[in-house]
């Protein structure tokens, strides 16, 4: 389960406008909504805990009431820094929650790809925040304006939200922090005095945090100007669009090793095949050489030719990305669905996702690996094999 806080009880002193920056109206709604909607879109995403000053609660919980469909939520108040809100806000995150997601709402550009980028990558590695690298140099001053140094560039990274952490570490950080009386300027500071690693996710330079006057203006018109591509995109993309299908079934075996989208899954039987027979990768590979009306797999690396024997299929998948891209065409999604009735599979697929990616040059949020079983019917069902069905659409560039 995935929950995420979104702190928004600050004062918007460098706004400058009298009050909290968070309800100023930017486009068609507040300025927080614009994330609360984001992520509540957001299908991996399974509750929201959003922060307001303590005599904001009720206005806000009034506004939160009036939207249709939105994800379950809470409001909560605030303290006197960011992290003393988000403190309030851990407390009431649900005990099922594995994953904790914070994300300020003062960022109302955020997208649904840069969330699932980050859930995927918190899944992973534990820890894990958006930033993108610094384009400025950055120097270090005195207190009487004189430069004391020069950064190295190569090496800075500018921090965004959202952060996202296994649950159960986040809530470690916050307390110790509490007991060492330590406050960060964001959440994976804490962590990383824990002596834990935190995985950097490449984000966008537009993911802005409205702070200054100046930020309200360049938001509006980031997302004005998105809103007017996806209006002109919406009937040039049907047109080009593609869409193909695959299928594949391997036999389980004793003395194989079992290869699911390049990850290998522990289990006392392995899928038999010419390859690695990582059968979620060759349907995969089928339904991207149908979309572009390419034929099979079996037509580009043929079972009877011996340089295949064993081959990895993620190596061939990034092949079959290459073939696709020679004719013109460039990866839009691709959804599969592995069919096994054991081993149970689920906690393997966001590495599958992130192989699928690395091996195709995709974002996480275009690929959706998903798994079931057959309760017990057919060969799946008995356990004598597994099959995997692949969906994929393309687009000419
Ligand atoms: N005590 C606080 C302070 C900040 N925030 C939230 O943390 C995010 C990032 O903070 P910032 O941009 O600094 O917001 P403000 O504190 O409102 O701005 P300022 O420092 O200019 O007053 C914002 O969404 C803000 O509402 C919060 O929940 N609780
Ligand atoms: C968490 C944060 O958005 C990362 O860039 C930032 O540190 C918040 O800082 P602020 O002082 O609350 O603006």
């Amino acid at each position: 389960m995935v929950t995420v806080i979104i702190p928004a009880a600050g004062q918007g002193k460098r706004m400058m406008r009298g009050g909290n920056k968070v309800f100023l109206p930017l486009v068609d709604m507040p300025v927080l909504l614009h994330s609360v909607l984001t992520f509540s879109a957001c299908s991996e995403v399974d509750n929201l805990v959003i922060v307001v000053a303590p005599d904001e609660v009720d206005q806000v919980q009034k506004m939160l009431c009036n939207l249709i469909g939105i994800k379950p939520w809470k409001v909560v108040a605030g303290g006197r820094e960011r992290q003393h809100s988000i403190a309030n806000a851990i407390k009431v995150v649900p005990n099922t929650t594995k994953t904790i997601l914070v994300h300020d709402g003062a960022r109302p550009l955020i997208t649904e790809e840069c969330i699932t980028n980050v859930i995927q990558a918190s899944v992973v590695h534990k820890a894990a925040v958006v930033a993108v690298a610094v384009k400025n140099t950055i120097k270090t001053v005195d207190e009487d304006g004189w430069v004391t140094g020069t950064l190295e560039r190569h090496k800075l990274w500018s921090v965004q939200t959202p952060q996202g952490f296994d649950a159960r570490l986040l809530r470690k950080a916050y307390e110790q922090a509490e007991q060492d009386n330590f406050v960060g300027t964001d959440d994976a500071s804490l962590v990383e005095r824990l002596g834990v690693r935190v995985k950097i996710v490449c984000g966008c330079y537009d993911n802005l945090k409205v702070t200054t006057p100046e930020d309200l203006t360049i938001a509006e018109a980031l997302l004005k100007e998105r809103k007017s591509i996806l209006d002109s995109k919406g009937c040039d993309n049907n047109e080009m669009m593609r869409v193909g299908m695959g299928y594949d079934v391997h036999k389980l075996v004793e003395n194989r090793k079992l290869i699911l989208g390049g990850v290998e899954v522990p289990y006392e039987l392995g899928l038999d095949g010419h390859s690695d027979a990582d059968v979620l990768l060759h349907a995969i590979k089928d339904a991207l050489l149908g979309a572009a009306a390419l034929g099979d797999i079996g037509r580009h690396f043929p079972d009877t030719d011996m340089q295949y024997k064993g081959v990895s299929s993620l190596f061939l998948l990034k092949r079959v990305g290459e073939i696709i891209a020679e004719h013109g065409y460039l990866v839009h999604n691709l959804d599969a669905t592995i069919v096994a009735q054991r081993p149970k599979v689920a906690m393997y697929i966001p590495e599958m996702n992130c192989n699928i990616a690395a091996a195709l040059g995709l974002k996480i949020g275009q690929i959706n690996v998903k798994a079931t079983t057959t309760e017990g019917l057919g060969f799946a069902g008995k356990g004598e094999g597994i099959a995997a069905y692949a969906v994929a659409s393309i687009l000419q560039v």
